[in-house]
């Protein structure tokens, strides 16, 4: 692919290169019937707490240090690598939240002592809520962009939101290809990027700028799109200068696991990229709850009132009347709602049955 040159003439080329290389790695990564024996003992950890977070990084990057930091829990940190071997659970108590920290073996293979697990470490980063991509600041820089390259590989995708084009697979009519926009991925790439699915028949359509990869991403299925903060350790082992550098890597915070250095602001930083909302019950003349706030996913589905009622007990809808809530999400405090009504964070509710 980096031979070819890049221009209209080659795009269908390169699309047909870029699924072949899809499929390959999906065959590469998917267990096949005869060995599937290496599932990971000590990997199948039960998910508790409202979000589950992991630690992804290379050997003795710190990960454990952080961990212990983080959660109280003891996960050997050791000068050595791959002292951790297998996922290691802790809980972090955060705004009356607890979340679930795991703390993983190192992600690229031994090549000398053959003790990575690569393969279940990724199995676990895909169930996460939050990826903490834990960096060693003393070590080069391309270290980020491998364990990136790793996760892509096995169908996370980090800091993204899913594709917004359309792939609708149909009966007859061949490839239709359709864009209100300029983008990169031309009909061309389209026709032989399905072709190479034996998709033969199907709706093509984009609304804003479109990759190759990203329509490959559409047609695989099965991808994940998962936040990820980029934790850059041991920041007492560089200077202010080498410090600079890391500037401008989004969503990345400076820290010394060791030393204890903005684990605060760690913190601050891992709820803000959960995206979770707090909300207080509040029984009726008394004051609200605020020790045991309720947590919810804050997008349009999990923050209505009919969400809230169901976390607390799912036959609590059943008897709804109407709610009372106080707060940002209210002109009135308080405003009387359905169950429809979308909460905010620190909102305070009192439910009213029938
Ligand atoms: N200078 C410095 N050293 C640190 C810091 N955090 C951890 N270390 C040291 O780095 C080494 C590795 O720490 P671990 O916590 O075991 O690292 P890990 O990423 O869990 O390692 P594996 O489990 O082997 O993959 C230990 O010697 C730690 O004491 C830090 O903030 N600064
Ligand atoms: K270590
Ligand atoms: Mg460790």
């Amino acid at each position: 692919m980096s031979r070819t040159q890049k221009n209209k003439a080659t795009s269908g080329h390169l699309g047909l290169l870029k699924a072949k290389l899809a499929k390959l790695r999906r065959e590469l990564i998917t267990p096949t019937g005869g060995k599937g024996g290496d599932k990971g003992e000590g990997f199948d950890v039960p998910k508790t707490g409202e979000a589950r977070i992991g630690l992804i990084g290379f050997p003795s990057v710190g990960k454990s240090t952080l961990m212990n930091k983080l959660t109280g829990t003891e996960s050997l940190a050791a000068a050595y690598e791959f002292t951790t071997l297998t996922c290691i659970p802790g809980v972090i108590n955060y705004m009356g939240s607890k979340l679930q920290l795991l703390d993983l073996p190192g992600i690229i293979e031994g090549a000398k002592d053959g003790k990575g697990r690569g393969r279940q470490v990724i199995a676990v980063a895909r169930s996460c809520n939050l990826i903490m991509i834990t960096l060693d600041a003393s070590k080069p820089a391309v270290h980020k962009r491998l364990i990136e390259h790793e996760l892509e590989g096995f169908g996370i995708r980090l800091n993204k939101e899913p594709p917004t084009l359309i792939f609708r697979r149909k009966d007859r009519g061949g490839i239709t290809f359709s864009s209100s926009v300029q983008t990169s991925l031309t009909a061309e790439s389209v026709r032989a990027i399905c072709a190479e699915y034996k998709v033969h028949n199907a709706d093509v359509i984009l609304r804003e700028e479109t990759t190759e990869d990203e329509l490959i991403d559409v047609i695989e299925g099965n991808r994940i799109y998962i936040p990820a903060l980029y934790i850059v350790n041991k920041i007492d082992a560089i200077t202010m200068e080498e410090l600079e550098l890391y500037d401008r890597l989004p969503h990345y915070v400076p820290i010394s696991s060791g030393l204890d250095w903005n684990l605060d602001g760690l913190l601050e930083e891992i709820w803000s990229r959960l995206n979770l909302i707090r909300v207080y019950t509040k029984p009726k003349g008394q004051i609200p709850d605020y020790g045991a706030p309720v947590i919810l996913r804050n997008d349009e589905r999990h923050t209505t009132i009919e969400a809230f009622c169901n976390k607390l007990h799912k036959a609590i809808i059943r008897e709804f009347k109407y709610a009372l809530v106080w707060g940002i999400s209210v002109k009135f405090n308080p405003q009387k709602v359905g169950r429809e009504h979308k909460l905010r964070d620190e909102d305070v509710v009192q439910i009213v049955k029938k």
